[in-house]
């Protein structure tokens, strides 16, 4: 089941004397999401032209499907449907006539190409649009076309080159959950690039933490967090009402507690709050909420609020340019 569809090893390019990909390693399996993360210039442009055979690794080796991106690109672009940042359209035609061209290029019969476009149109919520001019598209539709644009030749992969790129909040949820939707129903494997971490966050299986032509990182988003974290530590915030040093010695005398930590009140929540509710943080070897929970009760105290922490991505990403140094790797 675990079969990888994209293997990226040693994939270095230099320009010059300057590196923009040095040394990549990366396994992508199929029906994956997977985020290329960076801010810009980390090289993921770079990196994705490679994997398509568009441009020459200076070392080091791309395959998608089995296939030499290099040596064959011709037949990777087939199987791979790849969405650029600035993707481009035919502005006095319509979206399904651009989708139309599409398919002829790829050799769809057209009776086929005909179909695949209405449905696709209709998949992407630009049904009613199907016969506007893209000239007249907003950029959220663009970018809906542009998806339904790589996926009319039935690829296997879908690469999608900041598909996010200019579109309002509302749009971008959209466009995510439609990503996100595409790739179980049509059983893509994705690689999306992008530097906003929520984004990512929001849809990806895995991500990549890609910074100056290196991947720092990768993994699903607990691994990262404990990954950076060193140890395998899990937190919890719990907001206690009637709290008293018998129920701190409580917390602290569990085996799998390693601190408790009161935190301070911010302004807002101080104004609606008794003096003795307070914030504690809780640092465990393991997830403990429950027995947290039982604890704080238990001892007579009221439990008002319970939240386990993790690191998001931005805090992952944070914390990596904060420290300067790699994190190491997961796979
Ligand atoms: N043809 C080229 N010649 C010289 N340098 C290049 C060339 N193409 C890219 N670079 C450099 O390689 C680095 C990586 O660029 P790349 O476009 O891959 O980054 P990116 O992560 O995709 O960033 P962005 O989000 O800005 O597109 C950049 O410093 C860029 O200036």
């Amino acid at each position: 089941m675990d079969e990888t569809v994209i293997e990226l090893s040693r994939l270095t390019k230099r320009y010059g004397e300057f590196t923009a990909v040095s040394e990549l390693d990366l396994s992508i399996r199929r029906g994956e999401i997977f985020g290329l993360l960076g801010p810009n210039g980390a090289g993921k442009t770079t990196t994705i032209l490679m994997m398509l055979g568009l441009a020459e690794p200076t070392s080091g080796r791309a395959t998608v499907c089995g296939i030499d991106a290099t040596r064959n690109p011709i037949e990777v672009k087939r199987r791979v449907g790849y969405m650029p940042d600035d993707i481009g359209f035919y502005e006095d035609r319509t979206g399904l006539d651009n989708l139309m061209y599409t398919a002829m290029l790829n050799r769809v019969p057209e009776a086929e190409a005909r179909r695949r476009a209405t449905e696709l149109l209709d998949k992407v919520g630009l049904g009613s649009a199907a016969g506007k001019k893209t000239g007249a598209y907003s950029r959220g539709m663009r970018q809906r076309l542009g998806l339904a644009d790589v996926l009319i030749k039935r690829p296997e992969v879908v690469i999608l080159d900041e598909p996010t790129l200019g579109i309002d909040p509302e749009g971008v949820r959209e466009l995510l959950a439609l990503i996100r939707e595409l790739s179980r129903d049509e059983g893509l494997t994705v690689l999306l690039s992008s530097h906003h971490l929520h984004q990512v966050q929001q849809i990806c299986d895995r991500v990549g933490l890609f910074v100056g032509g290196r991947l720092i990182a990768s993994g699903d988003l607990a691994a990262l967090s404990q990954l950076l974290d060193g140890s395998s530590s899990y937190a919890v915030e719990l907001d206690v009402g009637g709290w008293s040093e018998g129920v701190e010695s409580a917390l602290r005398g569990l085996d799998r507690v390693t601190a408790v930590d009161l935190q301070e009140k911010d302004a807002l929540s101080a104004a609606d709050r008794s003096d003795d509710v307070v914030t504690v943080r809780v640092t465990g070897t393991d997830d403990i909420a429950a027995e947290l929970a039982a604890v704080v009760v238990g001892s007579g105290a009221s439990l008002l609020g319970l939240r386990p922490l993790r690191y998001g991505l931005d805090e992952i990403y944070h914390r990596y340019f904060e420290g300067g140094n790699p994190v190491g790797q997961l796979h």
